[in-house]
């Protein structure tokens, strides 16, 4: 009988341990006076989101648009509370002015054994500054110059092979082809081609089973992890390990003297360590060891952070210009004069590009590849007055920034007039993010989206094809703002005699 009791006791005790711990994590915005919706036990706001049937960031911007007075609003992913910052000027102060409070994403959906691990996306520290420090300097002008003639090389291939339309697809290739040429310097063997485009397509496919299996990394670490889940399936792992492998050992041995990023890379191997130096005290504060899966994790991250968002941004900025017919004439003339004032194309003549820089932006601020960004608080700190709790989750919702009417009157209108004059404030407009987490393939990403759209407008009337439906149908369990299929958005290409 007092074995039963005992027993029973314990039960109790358990149902009440855990009817706490979820009562802790359901009440963590009520307490602090944060607006929020109600949570469902477990789930949190996250219920339909298990239907798989639209992005997660179209509840982020539902809870966005709820609140419209609110500078910051709550909600909770699960059993974790989340903060979804509305304000511009606290998004500046996590992204730039506090950014030691908010220094990293927290946790990723990258497992330990995962070829993105060790990249600088996730990585945190002193480390992180070391390594960014010296990834940043394959995007100098100087490096951004040397590969500029790869780059029209590839934008020139595909005028040549004068394509009917243009989509995803299509720019997917190009991209691949382009990346490889100008960070690598090299060119895909013809028979390796067809599988590197397959496969290079795979890593960004959506799939419900996926989605899942990033929830479990990102909000239960330890359980993906015992369940053995991944973050992407282990031959496309290892597919990209040994191609990365190759292409910088096969640098490393070549002696081509040539400065892009896989010189950077090459010489990290070659030196074996990184120093970490503090430039206040002028010394070296800690050298760590650079192994051969740091180096192809930093392959991998560009290639994973540099393919899919610039394809993205080349698609839509067409898409955009085949509608607005004025926008579309007038980039042509502007690139059309800008080559005869430069005698063809130069990097100085594409950044001499103004009006089709406004439409790159403008094209970013309707459909930003990163719909939004997270931050992870690393110490107890305080937002507008609020205590928030070490490793409390932050989103800032780009796209719903971006489209907020109060930051961009008729957000649903194409005008890149919006970007001739300075925005009130840079933090309504991030399709880059800011601050020292900024993204580190930004200028490279403009300087080929330009490139190739200026090719084109210069070859090509646009037109919008008679299949496409208003609104555009988006992958749902897919990383960035990707069209559902490469025949969602389709533009005929007709060339100009
Ligand atoms: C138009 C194309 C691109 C867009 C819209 C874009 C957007 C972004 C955004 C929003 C972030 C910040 C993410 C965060 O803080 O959570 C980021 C980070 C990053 N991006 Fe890009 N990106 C683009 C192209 C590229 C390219 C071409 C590369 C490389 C060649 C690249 C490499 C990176 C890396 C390495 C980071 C992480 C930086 C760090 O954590 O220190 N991106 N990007």
């Amino acid at each position: 009988m007092t074995t039963l009791m005992l027993l029973v006791a314990v039960v109790v005790c358990c149902f009440l341990y855990l009817g706490l711990i979820l009562w802790k994590a359901n009440t963590y915005w009520e307490v602090r006076g944060v607006k929020h919706f109600k949570p469902w036990p477990l789930v949190g706001n996250l219920a339909r989101a298990l239907k798989f049937n639209r992005h997660v960031s179209f509840f982020y911007d539902e809870i966005y648009k709820a609140f419209p007075t609110e500078r910051m609003v709550g909600m909770y992913e699960f059993l974790t509370p989340t903060l979804i910052i509305r304000d511009p000027t606290l998004v500046e102060n996590v992204l730039v002015r506090e950014f030691s409070t908010y220094p990293d994403h927290g946790p990723l959906f990258f497992e330990p054994s995962s070829i993105s691990y060790e990249s600088i996306f996730t990585i945190t520290g002193i480390r992180w500054r070391a390594l960014r420090n010296k990834l940043l300097t394959s995007f100098s002008t100087g490096k951004m110059k040397a590969i500029f003639p790869d780059i029209v090389r590839s934008c020139q291939s595909v005028v040549d092979s004068d394509p009917k339309r243009l989509h995803k697809d299509m720019l997917h290739e190009f991209a691949v082809k382009s990346f490889l040429n100008s960070m690598f310097g090299t060119n895909i063997l013809p028979e390796g081609e067809e599988e590197l485009m397959a496969k290079s397509k795979e890593v960004f496919q959506g799939k419900p089973q996926r989605i899942i299996q990033q929830i479990m990394l990102t909000f239960f670490p330890k359980l993906g992890d015992f369940l053995n889940m991944k973050f992407m399936p282990k031959t496309l792992d290892n597919y990209f390990r040994n191609l990365l492998n190759t292409l910088v050992e096969q640098r490393a041995s070549a002696n081509i003297k040539r400065d892009d990023y896989a010189k950077v890379l090459c010489d990290m191997n070659k030196m074996g360590k990184m120093d970490v130096y503090n430039r206040e005290n002028k010394r070296i504060d800690e050298t760590f060891d650079v192994t051969n899966d740091l180096v192809l994790a930093q392959a991998f991250m560009f290639f994973f952070a540099g393919l899919d968002t610039t394809v993205l941004v080349m698609l839509h900025t067409a898409l955009e210009l085949s509608l607005a017919k004025s926008c579309q004439e007038k980039a042509r003339q502007e690139v059309r004069s800008v080559l005869k004032k430069y005698g063809g194309y130069s990097w100085e003549a594409v950044r001499d590009m103004k009006y089709l820089d406004q439409c790159i932006q403008e094209t970013l601020r309707m459909h930003p590849s990163l719909q939004f960004i997270v931050r992870m608080s690393d110490k107890d700190t305080v937002i507008d007055g609020v205590k928030i709790k070490k490793n409390t989750r932050i989103i800032i919702p780009l796209h719903s920034i971006q489209m907020d009417p109060n930051h961009f009157p008729n957000p649903h209108i194409f005008d890149p007039e919006r970007f001739s004059v300075p925005l009130s404030s840079k933090f309504t407009h991030l399709p880059f993010s800011e601050g020292p987490r900024v993204c580190l393939g930004k200028r490279f990403a403009t300087l080929e989206t330009a490139t190739i759209i200026a090719h084109i407008l210069d070859n090509f009337e646009l037109h919008p094809s008679p299949e496409l439906k208003f609104p555009l149908k988006y992958e749902p369990n897919a990383l960035f703002h990707s069209p559902i299929s490469n025949d969602e958005i389709s533009i005929i290409l007709k060339r100009i005699m």
